[in-house]
């Protein structure tokens, strides 16, 4: 369940430590459905859908609220009725707990 991801906090990564492994987000990846491993396992992407190109937009900022929130920031690229979220920690060019966090909060925002 994602459920402990959506209580954490996403602390500020300053880099020095390594990433995740591929095994070790293959597990974290259990937790938050509808997520992929991408780019051999070094950031998760999830692709949502709306009814039009105003959802799309709306959730796109509310998602970018976020990230101003919590200090992290995904890649985003959106169009009509869709719009693809990518999590990574650049400082370390890989995941983090960080992202797993992140990945459970946008899925909130999705379903609000
Ligand atoms: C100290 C602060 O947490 C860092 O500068 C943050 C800001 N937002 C970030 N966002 C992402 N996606 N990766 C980072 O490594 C990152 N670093």
């Amino acid at each position: 369940m994602s459920d402990d991801f959506l209580s954490g906090t996403c602390e500020p990564c300053r880099g020095g430590i390594p990433p995740l492994t591929k095994a070790e987000a293959d597990g974290y990846l259990q937790r938050v459905s509808g997520w992929e491993l991408v780019d051999e396992g070094l950031r998760i992407e999830r692709n949502f859908t709306f009814r039009n190109f105003k959802e799309a937009m709306d959730f796109v900022a509310s998602v970018g609220n976020l990230a101003e929130m919590q200090g992290h920031h995904p890649d985003i690229s959106f169009g009509w009725g869709w719009a693809k979220i990518s999590w990574q920690t650049k400082k370390i060019k890989g995941l983090h707990e960080n992202d797993f966090i992140m990945a459970a909060k946008t899925d909130q925002l999705f379903h609000s």
